[in-house]
C-alpha cells in the first residue's frame, strides 16, 4: 500500500452538499469516514453516493449498548457493505462477541463482505489525567489501552482504534495481523485542537498503525489539497 492509501478523512460536515464537495475538492482520497454527525444528518444516502465513487468507507457509528441493541445495529450496519465499523470496547465480552456474528449475517443478508470491525480502546481526546480523575481508572494509559484492545481481540474482533502513542506497544503485543487505526494525528503545523495523545502521520506509521484518521489538518485547511499533498509528501519523505 502507498502511503496515500493509509489516509482516511473524515467527512465531519453537516449535510449532504457540503459532504460532495469535499470529496470532489480532495479526488486523491480513496478512503472516507463517515461519523456520527453526518450519518445522523443524511442516513445512508452518503454511503451510496461514496460507493459509486469507488471509494472505501469507514462508518464509524462508535456502538456503545447492550449486546443485543448492539447486534440489531451492526447487522443493520453490515448490510451497507462498508469497510470498517466501529464499536467500543467497554461495551464488554458479550456485546463484542455478539457483534460479530451480527456483522456475518447482516453482509450476507445483502451479499456483500462483511465490515472489519474495529474497537475504540479510549478516545485520543481522553488525557492520561482525565482518565485518571474525571473516568476513575486506576491503571496507567497505556495499560488501560493495552487491555482493551486486547479485550477486542480476544473475542475475535479485526481490530482497534488507538492514539498514535500507543500504537507501537499495541502492534508489538497484538501482532501483525490486527488492524491499528490511528486518528489523533497531527502533522507539525497543523492545531492539536481537542486530541490529546497526538504524534505526526510518519511517527504514527513508524510506530505501526495501518491507517491514519486524519479531519481538520486537511478539512479545515484554507487549501485542503495543499495540506493533503503537504502530508503525503511527509509521509513519502519518511518512508524511504
Ligand atoms: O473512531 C474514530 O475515528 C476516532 C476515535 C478516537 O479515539 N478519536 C478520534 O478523533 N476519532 C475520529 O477521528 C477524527 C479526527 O478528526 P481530526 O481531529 O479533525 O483529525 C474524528 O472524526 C473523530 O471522530
Amino acid at each position: 500500500m502507498n502511503p496515500e492509501q493509509r489516509i482516511i478523512v473524515p467527512l465531519d460536515v453537516p449535510d449532504i452538499a457540503s459532504a460532495i464537495a469535499l470529496v470532489e475538492r480532495l479526488p486523491q482520497v480513496t478512503f472516507w469516514k463517515v461519523g456520527l454527525e453526518l450519518f445522523t444528518s443524511t442516513g445512508p444516502s452518503i454511503l451510496e453516493i461514496l460507493k459509486s465513487r469507488q471509494k472505501q468507507i469507514f462508518l464509524d457509528l462508535k456502538f456503545h449498548d447492550i449486546p443485543n441493541t448492539v447486534a440489531g445495529a451492526c447487522q443493520a450496519a453490515a448490510r451497507y457493505g462498508v469497510d470498517l465499523l466501529t464499536i467500543h470496547s467497554t461495551t464488554g465480552k458479550d456485546a463484542l462477541k455478539a457483534a460479530t456474528e451480527a456483522i456475518q449475517t447482516g453482509a450476507a443478508q445483502t451479499s456483500v463482505k462483511p465490515p472489519k470491525l474495529i474497537a475504540i480502546t479510549l478516545l485520543t481526546s481522553i488525557s492520561a489525567r482525565q482518565l485518571a480523575f474525571d473516568l476513575k481508572i486506576p491503571l496507567e494509559l497505556p495499560e488501560y489501552a493495552l487491555s482493551m484492545a486486547l479485550l477486542a481481540q480476544e473475542t475475535g474482533l479485526d481490530g482497534a482504534v488507538c492514539s498514535p502513542q500507543e500504537v507501537a506497544q499495541l502492534r508489538q503485543t497484538c501482532g501483525d495481523n490486527f488492524l491499528l487505526v490511528c486518528p489523533g494525528v497531527r502533522p507539525t503545523w497543523a492545531d492539536k485542537g481537542d486530541q490529546k495523545r497526538s504524534l505526526t502521520p510518519s511517527q504514527a506509521i513508524q510506530a505501526g498503525a495501518d491507517y491514519l484518521v486524519i479531519g481538520r489538518p486537511i478539512t479545515s485547511a484554507a487549501e485542503p489539497e495543499l495540506a493533503w499533498k503537504r502530508i503525503c509528501e511527509e509521509l513519502a519523505e519518511n518512508s524511504q
